[in-house]
């Protein structure tokens, strides 16, 4: 059976510490056409916001899923197709490689392992909340990138790498390398997509595209023009 991911063309990522746009609601998010939502954020996350969100998502036709920041956010719920837990390759500090993931697993005493899909990150922004958070090493040549996303195929049969660019638009070229690096994991891309040319732009490079700020600044009318920037790609 293949893999939810290997049939995306787009992602919808909400952040349970971020509104809607006033007058929107979840039902809304949930049609304007995203292959899948993903719940997580850096900042601000609690398991209360996060189960909010979850459960605000549970009732529409789009798959949902966890990105949890650390292992006391993870929620429990049956409204949940699976999570999709980082690991951040280029971090500074180990604990965001294996030690969150460590403590986890012993905490819960054994995982699901059957819902739960590790993405690997590389962090390329580095004013983004997360590169701070992780201190990842952003400065890293395309030939970085390529080869940190061909180990995490190959050494570490990583399913799914996540060029992360949280907060701006990345470079296009860096992008198709790490798709010419990967054989059969699909690549994830995020940041700054904010208008169908932009969806568009990175969707002919990435497996994936993923679209966060731009629901909570825009609305669903501005994600749905990138749904179809990312389909026309
Ligand atoms: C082991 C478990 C369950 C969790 C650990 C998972 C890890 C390693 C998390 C570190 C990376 C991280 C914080 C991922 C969260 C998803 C993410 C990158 C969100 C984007 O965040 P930003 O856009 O930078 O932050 P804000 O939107 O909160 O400012
Ligand atoms: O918020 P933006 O810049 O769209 O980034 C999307 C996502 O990659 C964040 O984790
Ligand atoms: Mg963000």
């Amino acid at each position: 059976m293949s893999a939810a991911w290997e049939d995306w063309n787009h992602i919808l990522k909400l952040d349970p510490d971020k509104d809607l746009v006033e007058g929107e609601t979840f039902e809304d998010v949930c049609a304007t056409g995203t292959d899948a939502i993903e719940i997580g954020g850096t900042l601000g996350m609690t398991e209360e916001n996060m189960r909010e969100m979850i459960q605000a998502c549970a009732d529409y036709d789009v798959p949902i899923y966890q990105e949890p920041s650390n292992p006391s956010v993870v929620v429990d719920s049956d409204a949940l197709d699976g999570y999709l837990i980082p690991t951040v390759f280029n971090a500074g500090d180990i604990f965001w490689v294996t030690g969150a993931h460590k403590e986890w697993v012993r905490i819960e005493g054994g995982l699901d392992w059957d819902r739960t899909t590790t993405e690997a990150y590389i962090v390329l922004n580095p004013e983004a909340s997360v590169a701070e958070y992780t201190d990842a090493n952003c400065d890293l040549t395309t030939d970085d990138v390529s080869a940190y996303a061909e180990v995490a195929e190959k050494m570490f049969g990583q399913k799914i790498v996540y060029l992360e660019y949280s907060g701006m638009l990345g470079d296009p070229e860096t992008v198709q390398a790490a798709a010419d690096a990967l054989e059969e994991a699909t690549l994830f891309y995020g940041g700054g997509i904010h208008d169908y040319e932009s969806a568009n732009l990175m969707a002919e490079h990435a497996d994936v595209v993923v679209v966060g700020d731009l629901v909570h600044d825009e609305g669903v009318d501005a994600v749905a023009r990138t749904v179809d920037g990312a389909n026309d790609a």
